[in-house]
This record gives structure tokens, C-alpha cells and sequence, in this order.
């Protein structure tokens, strides 16, 4: 009887250790496999040697230190003549919507390495002084950044003094005809280099327009997975009225009834690896739309518009995050971060236009 009931026993203990073995088993082979594949898969020949491990940073605890000083949040009081929040519930940022003191005491504990990714084509070298003078005095400042530039013309690249943690690298690309071109081009030259060096190097990276110059505090209020910023001509726009690519042959078509709203391509940032896939989207769709012979109406702008309208941003930054001198400042802009400069189309772009 006993030897009857311990070998129920026994045989029990067995199968669920048998169960819980396999189990095991089954969890390394599969989650291995599956951390595997989500963190190679964006690399461009799909061999785990290029793969570094990219997922070191991120967003993670809001940890900050005691004793540190600064207003009460209300809970009631807070900007109501604009709206801070998406449908999608992700924060949409404008000034007062955040205490820098908090903020810089969060993410400098994080210490993520940026990349900031700019190109300077042809007459467009001119640009870059005024860019990272001023990005020094207000662009994540206190935060290890590396500007990639790229250019046609090295030797235009100016000597500027950066802060500590702060480095220029430079990318020689070729020189282009037409100004598309070289706006395209930025899609295919910065996957290319995303993958073979800016990977090794950074968590964050940023893809910016060069003709533009930074005025006020462009922080780490900024920094999401995916971020993008609104486009100072069509935030109080309906969406019948955005630019996006209307013509159902091209790849970045948007029907009228559909949209959120409409990003500007001269600033987005995001995590490392998920920014290569939106940069790398960008270059394989255009080249689609190559091949059927159309261009989207604002080449990559447009296929970045289709592909957030789709997959969320998980931070939206307001027209503060990208103004323009060709605009005047209206009453719910409080600062203007960064500002595109006004230039002469004609005079700078290659083959001339707007
Ligand atoms: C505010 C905004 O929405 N900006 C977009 C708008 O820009 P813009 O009209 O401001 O275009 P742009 O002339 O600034 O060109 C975009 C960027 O490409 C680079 N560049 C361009 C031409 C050249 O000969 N050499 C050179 O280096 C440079 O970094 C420049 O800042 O339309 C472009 C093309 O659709 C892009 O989508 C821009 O992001
Ligand atoms: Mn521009």
C-alpha cells in the first residue's frame, strides 16, 4: 500500500518536473530566439556580428536624487489654450508643460549618447556654424552628444568649440544635381551609416534639417522612444488640408479622411534602433515610388508622415521644436527652440526652386 502511494507520488513529482523542464527549455529556445531576430533583423545583411546590443538604453525608471528643489506640480493648474495630450495619450510638449529642473535631473542620470544627424550639401555648409554654435548653448546641453555631419565639401566644416562630452564626426557623401536628391539622399547615406558606425557609437539619434539656428532650451523633454514635431504650417490645420502624398501610386498615399496630424521631416529623434527602422523605411519606400516613377510630394517628409500615422509617435513636440523666420510667432508659441533660417531657394539649392 505505502510503496503503492509513493510511486503515485513519484510518478507525479516526475511528470511535473518533466513539465517544468520542458517549459524551460521551450521559454530559452523561444525568447532567445525572439530577442534574437527583433534586435538583428534591423541590420542590413541580418548577421548577428552586426548586431551590437542597442537595447542598453532606454527610458527607464524616472529616478531623481532627494532634496532637489523646485516648484509643486499642480494638478489643476496648466496650459488650456493648447492641448498637451494625443488621443493616443502620449504627451504632446510645449513649454510649461514640463519643469526643466525635473526633467534634466531624470534623463542626466540616464546619460544616453545622441547623435545628432545633419547634412551639408553643396552651398549648404554655410549653415552649419550658426547650427552648432548654437546648438551648444541650447541643445541637450550637459548631454553627450556627437553631430554627424555630412558633406560633400570637408573642408568647409568649421572649427567650432564644443563642451565637454560633445564631438563633430564627419561623413563624406557626394554631391548631388538636384536638391531632391540630396533630401532623399539623407534617407539612404544615413541607413547606410547607421549601420556600419552611428550603431557602435549611440542610443538616441536625431535626423535634422541644417539650415536652421537654436534660440532657446532644446532638452531632454524632447527624448522618447520616437518623437516627432509638429509642422509649424498645419497644426491648426484639418486634415483634408495636410500636404501628405494624395496619389494612390505612391507609397506614402494618405487618404483625405485620415490623419493625426502633419510632422515636419526637419527634426524627429528617437531610440537608436527604432529610429534606423523609420530612416531605413523611408529610403526602401522611396525607392519604390522610384521605381514606379513618382516622387511623394514631400519625398521623405511624406513617407514619414505615412508610416507615423500608422505607427504612433510616442512623444509629439510642438511647433516650439521646429519655428521658421519666414513665420510670425503667434500667442501659443512662448518659445521658439530652434528656427529654420530664411534663405534664398534660388540661390542655394543646386537646381534652384522651392
Ligand atoms: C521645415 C520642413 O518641413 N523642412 C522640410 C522641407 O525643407 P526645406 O524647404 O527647409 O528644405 P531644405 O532646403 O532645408 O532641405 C532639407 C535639408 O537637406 C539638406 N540639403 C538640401 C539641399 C542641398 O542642396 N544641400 C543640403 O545639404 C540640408 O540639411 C537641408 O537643411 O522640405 C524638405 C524636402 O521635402 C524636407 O522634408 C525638410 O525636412
Ligand atoms: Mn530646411
Amino acid at each position: 500500500m505505502m510503496a503503492r502511494y509513493i510511486s503515485k507520488t513519484h510518478i507525479l513529482v516526475s511528470f511535473a518536473f518533466l513539465a517544468v523542464l520542458l517549459g524551460t527549455i521551450y521559454i530559452y529556445f523561444y525568447s532567445g530566439y525572439a530577442f534574437f531576430t527583433s534586435f538583428c533583423q534591423p541590420c542590413a545583411d541580418n548577421t548577428e556580428k552586426d548586431c551590437p546590443d542597442n537595447s542598453r538604453w532606454r527610458i527607464g525608471d524616472l529616478k531623481m536624487q532627494t532634496s532637489l528643489k523646485y516648484a509643486q506640480p499642480s494638478t489643476q493648474k496648466g496650459r488650456t489654450d493648447v492641448n498637451p495630450v494625443t488621443n493616443w495619450n502620449a504627451p504632446l510638449v510645449w513649454e510649461g508643460t514640463f519643469d526643466p529642473v525635473v526633467i534634466d535631473a531624470i534623463y542626466k542620470k540616464m546619460d544616453p549618447r545622441v547623435a545628432v544627424v545633419v547634412f551639408a550639401v553643396g552651398k549648404y555648409t554655410r549653415f552649419l556654424k550658426g547650427f552648432l554654435e548654437t546648438g551648444e548653448k541650447h541643445f541637450l546641453v550637459d548631454f553627450r552628444v556627437t553631430y554627424y555631419i555630412f558633406t560633400d565639401n570637408e573642408k568647409d566644416v568649421p572649427k567650432v568649440e564644443l563642451g565637454k562630452g560633445r564631438k563633430i564626426s564627419v561623413v563624406t557623401v557626394p554631391s548631388a544635381n538636384r536638391w531632391q536628391d540630396v533630401v532623399l539622399g539623407r534617407m539612404k547615406w544615413a541607413t547606410i551609416t547607421i549601420d556600419k558606425q552611428i550603431r557602435h557609437e549611440a542610443d538616441y539619434l536625431f535626423m535634422m534639417d541644417i539650415d536652421s539656428v537654436f534660440h532657446g532650451r532644446f532638452g531632454a523633454e524632447s527624448l522618447s522612444q520616437l518623437s516627432a514635431v509638429l509642422h509649424r504650417g498645419y497644426y491648426k490645420t484639418t486634415r483634408e488640408k495636410f500636404p501628405y502624398e494624395r496619389r494612390a501610386k505612391s507609397r506614402a498615399y494618405i487618404p483625405l479622411d485620415e490623419g493625426d496630424y502633419y510632422y515636419t521631416a526637419a527634426v524627429w529623434g528617437g531610440y537608436l534602433e527604432d529610429m534606423y527602422k523609420l530612416v531605413r523605411y523611408c529610403y526602401e519606400e522611396s525607392e519604390v515610388d522610384a521605381k514606379n516613377g513618382i516622387e511623394a510630394a514631400w519625398q521623405e517628409e511624406s513617407h514619414l508622415n505615412k508610416y507615423l500615422l500608422y505607427n504612433k509617435p510616442t512623444k509629439v513636440l510642438s511647433p516650439e521644436y521646429l519655428w521658421s523666420d519666414y513665420d510670425k510667432v503667434p500667442a501659443d508659441i512662448k518659445v521658439v527652440r530652434i528656427s529654420q533660417l530664411i534663405k534664398d531657394y534660388k540661390e542655394v539649392r543646386p537646381n534652384g526652386g522651392n
